[in-house]
């Protein structure tokens, strides 16, 4: 069974639902399972100090299958050698291969430069496609918090000074947090001592990977994914990771947003007072007037009714960010076009992802980051290299393409009509019965009037040459620009019927509230996040997910 990476799930008949379903049932049906998933999540989170020994025992079963698998792994891979040695080796199934041996539409369409996926060279690529890892490597550091986090937790201070009872809620939390680390480690491990940390530095390549170190990003990751209602059969080693490197790339964010928080709440039940001092906070962290607005304005209605403890007063936050993160979705049937829920390819059928946004937004690493995640969720991808007007666009998009192992359709003529490639390649997919075909389009013209003409082109080809495809338009913003990515925003957003927003380079920056004000602003769902340079950190975005690494202590 393959894992559905855009879906989060493993493959299953629901893979069918947009064709057997009528579209409004589907929607339906994928928004009352939305609502009811949100919901548990808020309860499961409340809940947390009730359900300690259950996240504790699900992150031990989680850790053990994990361990299992990888050792399932290395012996697979390593059978898979030894016959390697000794017998041909097999024909790869990927399309971007069987198109390398086949050049299908290379005589129909002489203008197009073919580019056929290569086993990427071993060195800058291999490192790209090894995520670096987000946890301390050194097994001896996996218990001792670094100094940073020394600094933004004081809680192994004050344990020392304070006895439980004195400490604020939070600093119980992670001591709690902390106390469940040290009885999983002394539980979890049930066989030896895990091979790897007997290795040398000359074989650490797969360590580096490994966030498979029983530390309290393990036990995060492993409680978010738990208060989602996973099992712990169904988890990978790489959404431990990818759950690891989220938090950490909010760690600018989140500190600031910490901080403050707890100064805030630290002060007793909720009051005027410290909504306002909450207000400040969100407008520091880019949340944006609007959006920040509204978080105010539903704080001080529920202080009206009733006083929050500070505990109640967080996740009552938490929740009131969720529901502004989660709205495009709710609005489908008023303002907003209706947005699916989930962002998921169909398959057997053309999927065309027209992906916008200005230069050195993550254009071009977003696709490459994408069309990895398709292949490895099974779906034939296909790349359009659109972005004529900057020769290097195209190069970077063959590169990425390599790592990816997708193939890329590039017109070999500078300055050459980006409508034409988008033609080619909607040719070429159809011929390759491509399931995602996703296009590059210019990231900077002379004037709004050209991007727009540009754009309207665009689409005005896919539906001619493409009239049944599910055909989608995201905008790729920079975080670290905050609130002024907005204002291309908004030009992107009149030009090129965007119905989704990639939001990149989360992890540098402390502006990580732009999240809310993209989505406030702009009444767009966001799709996918960007945590870093790599082809492993970028996911479909997950409101609980996010607002849980923005929060959590
Ligand atoms: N830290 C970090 N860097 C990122 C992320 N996404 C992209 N980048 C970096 O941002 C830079 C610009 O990314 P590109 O993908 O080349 O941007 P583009 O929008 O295609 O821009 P052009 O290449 O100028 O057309 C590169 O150095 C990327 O590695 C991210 O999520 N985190």
């Amino acid at each position: 069974m393959v894992f559905n990476w855009f879906r989060r799930q493993y493959n299953d008949s629901s893979d069918k639902t947009s064709k057997e379903t009528s579209k409004p049932e589907a929607e339906k049906e994928q928004k009352e399972q939305a609502e009811d998933k949100v919901e548990s999540q808020a309860k499961s989170t409340e809940e947390s100090g009730q359900t300690t020994e259950d996240y504790l025992s699900w992150a031990k079963a989680a850790y053990k299958n994990l361990q299992e698998k990888k050792k399932n792994d290395s012996q697979e891979s390593q059978i898979a050698t030894e016959t390697s040695d000794v017998e041909e080796k097999p024909e790869s199934q990927t399309p971007s291969t069987e198109t390398k041996s086949e050049p299908i539409i290379s005589d129909t369409l002489p203008i197009i430069e073919h580019i056929a996926a290569e086993k990427p060279e071993p060195t800058e690529t291999d490192t790209l496609v090894k995520p670096v890892p987000i946890v301390e490597e050194t097994p001896s550091s996996q218990t001792k918090p670094t100094e940073e986090e020394t600094q933004v937790k004081p809680d192994s201070i004050l344990e020392e000074t304070q006895t439980s009872e004195q400490l604020p809620f939070w600093a119980k939390a992670q001591a709690e947090r902390q106390a469940r680390v040290e009885r999983l480690k002394e539980t979890a491990i049930e066989e030896p001592e895990p091979e790897t940390l007997e290795k040398t530095t000359v074989e650490t390549e797969l360590e580096e990977i490994d966030p498979l170190i029983l530390d309290e990003a393990f036990l995060w990751s492993a409680e978010i994914l738990a208060a989602q209602g996973r099992r712990p059969d169904q988890v990978s080693v790489e959404e431990i990771s990818w759950l690891t490197k989220l938090r950490k790339g909010l760690d600018r964010t989140r500190r600031n947003l910490l901080n403050q928080l707890r100064a805030i709440v630290g002060q007793g039940p909720l009051n005027q007072d410290a909504v306002m001092e909450i207000e400040s906070m969100l407008l520091q962290a880019d949340v944006g007037v609007e959006a920040t607005d509204l978080v105010i304005e539903t704080l001080q209605n529920k202080l009206r009714e009733e006083v929050l403890p500070p505990e109640e007063a967080i996740a009552y936050l938490k929740s009131i960010l969720r529901d502004i993160l989660d709205q495009p979705f709710k609005d489908a049937e008023t303002i907003s076009p209706a947005y699916n829920l989930t962002f998921v390819p169909e398959k057997d059928t053309l999927n065309i992802w027209l992906v916008n946004g200005v230069n050195g937004a993550g254009k071009t690493t977003t696709i490459g980051k994408i069309a990895h995640l398709a292949t490895k969720s099974n779906y034939r991808c296909l790349i359009a290299a659109a972005d004529t007007f900057r020769a290097a666009a195209v190069e970077q998009l063959k590169i990425w393409g390599q790592r990816s192992e997708v193939e890329v359709i590039a017109n070999a003529g500078k300055n050459t009509d980006p409508a034409a490639v988008v033609f080619d390649a909607i040719v070429a997919a159809q011929v390759r019965n491509t399931e995602l075909l996703l296009v590059d389009t210019a990231g900077r013209l002379q004037n709004k009037k050209n991007l727009m003409d540009e754009l309207s082109k665009i689409h005005r080809i896919v539906q001619k040459k493409a009239p049944d495809a599910v055909v989608e338009s995201l905008l790729v913003l920079d975080a670290t620009l905050g609130q002024n990515g907005l204002r291309q925003a908004e030009v992107f957003a009149k030009a090129a019927k965007l119905s989704g927003v990639v939001l990149t380079k989360l992890d540098g920056t402390a502006k990580g509230g732009v999240a809310l004000a993209v989505v406030k602003q702009l009444g767009l769902p966001i799709r996918f996040i960007g945590v870093g340079e790599s082809l492993e950190d970028l996911r479909p975005f997950s409101s609980y997910e996010f607002v849980e690494a923005l929060l959590s202590g």
